[in-house]
């Protein structure tokens, strides 16, 4: 008989990671079940639910009779997720914390942690998800040296792990996994793969995990968890109020107390207008928000954005892309939206065009764009600029007819788009480079990442990142991932009174 496989699980308290550990356990694995902490603090109500996910994560541990670590990742999630989202925030962006939390905690200090400090041969979670690997094939993966070039070696020798969609569709949660490294997907089991979550329910009822069942889905920012999202990051950021103002007219319709918390496409509840007014556009410079009277108002509808450098899961670009120039896939930037066919083009640096066959309402910057072919997730770039609304190329057409124009467009009240031009130009001058088909000599010369990377590589401004960097974080000794000695199955939980002392961001 071979070696028994050592798996560490991912142990959220909740009923998917609870199933995750109970399949790997019957399927013989040694299993180590692994509670990640990465934010302290009392929810809305006083409550501290890390305190109780973790208990619970341990109470199934008892259970299943499998060992307990507790890990915290406070310091690495403030610095790699929470100061990235207000970032983005203050630039006028709407930010995806939890696809950043899987790129940075999940599947890599946390996936290092399994790897390197437990010694495990691969780690799971209780992700809807699905990879090209059987189990025993992740157990024989040798670690090779990610690439250094712009583009991996198309002639790499070791097949690409791939990432697919879980069989439960409407659970599927590709979306959230579309950044995560190739390494760490290559030693990752997805337990709940083929199951769907009734099942999982049934499974955890079945084992007794009442306590897990009890709970309410998990909803909310990743970590932080459900609270009253504008107040909440208002503690972090200083308020920017401004004016809603109308696109049709340039009238201004009300005041806001800051353009953070809005995204497009939200409804805005202006004081003293009756109807309901929906975000189409942002000026961070004057503070102005502006605003439609419908819902699918055309300055909502969008075909064509851009990302910043696309990380493509297993081929890095995809064989297809390379070939032709363009790809014919699948797209959607937001969880469990229907997925739109789409065309997508190849920049020499690395980030691409997507064009969708229909106009899509509320694109949004700083959301990701996340690609399909198939069932298989391609993998995602973040969006960085918008191509034209549909009602700016109403007006465009009317221009070039000799109409007259709408108030909007002669009124000095000319939206800003989020690149910072005016919005009525056409989209290939709002953007510094044109859309550029990869051509076979731009394939085999790597550039150097430094000059791809537009946007994330600048780093914010001395002040902002002064002023979210909190006092209270510095001399903790979170950096290091903590097992809690009391954290091991046989003994008690005490010593995580410990990390509850430290101060709440
Ligand atoms: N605090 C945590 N500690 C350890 N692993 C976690 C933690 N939070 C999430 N995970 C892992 O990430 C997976 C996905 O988490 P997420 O909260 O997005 O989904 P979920 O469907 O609510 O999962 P669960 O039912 O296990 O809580 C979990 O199944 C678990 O493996």
């Amino acid at each position: 008989m071979g070696v028994v496989k050592h798996v560490v699980c991912a142990m959220s308290g909740g009923v998917d990671s609870s199933v995750a550990a109970l399949l790997l356990k019957r399927r013989g694995y040694h299993v180590t079940g692994v509670f990640m902490k990465n934010w302290d603090s009392l929810d809305e109500k006083g409550v501290c639910t890390t305190e109780r996910d973790c208990e619970d994560a341990y109470k199934v541990c008892r259970q299943l009779d499998i060992p307990f670590h507790q890990v915290s990742y406070v310091k690495e999630y403030w610095h790699e997720v929470f100061s990235n989202l207000l970032r983005e925030y203050q630039r006028g962006r709407t930010p995806n914390p939890d696809i950043i939390c899987n790129k940075h905690i999940k599947f890599k200090h946390f996936y290092q942690y399994a790897i390197n400090t437990l010694g495990a041969d691969a780690m799971a979670t209780g992700h809807y998800a699905r990879t090209s690997l059987e189990d025993e094939e992740v157990f024989h993966q040798r670690h090779v040296l990610p690439p250094q070039t712009l583009f991996r070696d198309r002639f790499e020798i070791r097949n690409p792990v791939r990432l697919f969609q879980g069989a439960d569709l409407l659970k599927d949660q590709t979306f959230f996994l579309s950044q995560i490294s190739q390494d760490a997907l290559r030693r990752t089991i997805f337990p709940l793969a083929s199951l769907t979550k009734d099942f999982v329910k049934k499974m955890a009822a079945g084992a007794g995990f009442e306590h897990v069942l009890k709970k309410k889905e998990s909803m909310g920012i990743c970590f932080i968890g459900e609270r009253n999202f504008e107040e909440f990051i208002l503690e972090y950021l200083e308020p920017r109020p401004g004016n809603f103002v109308s696109i049709e007219t340039g009238k201004v319709m009300g005041e806001h107390k800051g353009w953070f918390t809005f995204t497009l496409g939200q409804r805005a509840r202006i004081g003293g207008q009756r109807d309901a007014w929906f975000v189409v556009d942002k000026d961070i410079t004057t503070n102005d928000l502006f605003v439609a009277p419908t819902t699918n108002h055309p300055a909502l509808l969008r075909d064509t954005l851009r990302t910043e450098r696309f990380h493509w899961i297993a081929e890095e670009p995809s064989a297809e892309l390379i070939r032709t120039k363009m790809m014919d896939c699948q797209f959607r930037f937001q969880h469990q939206m229907p997925l739109t066919p789409c065309t997508v083009t190849l920049n020499q640096d690395g980030s691409v065009w997507i064009m969708t066959a229909k106009p899509l309402r509320a694109l949004t910057p700083g959301q990701f764009a996340v690609l399909y072919k198939g069932d298989e997730c391609l993998g995602s770039g973040k969006i960085i600029s918008l191509g034209p609304s549909e009602y700016t190329l109403q007006q465009g057409r009317q221009r070039l007819a000799g109409k007259p124009l709408t108030h909007s467009s002669t009124s000095q009240s000319e939206p800003l788009t989020w690149s910072g031009k005016s919005q009525s130009e056409p989209l290939t001058q709002t953007n510094s480079s044109q859309p550029e088909p990869l051509t076979q000599t731009g394939i085999s010369q790597p550039e150097p990442l430094t000059q791809t990377c537009t946007s994330e590589a600048e780093p914010h401004t001395q002040t902002a990142a002064t002023k979210i960097e909190p006092l209270t974080r510095t001399g903790t000794s979170q950096t290091e991932p903590v097992t809690k000695t009391g954290a091991t199955q046989t003994e008690p939980l005490t010593q995580r009174s410990a990390t509850q002392k430290e101060p709440s961001p």
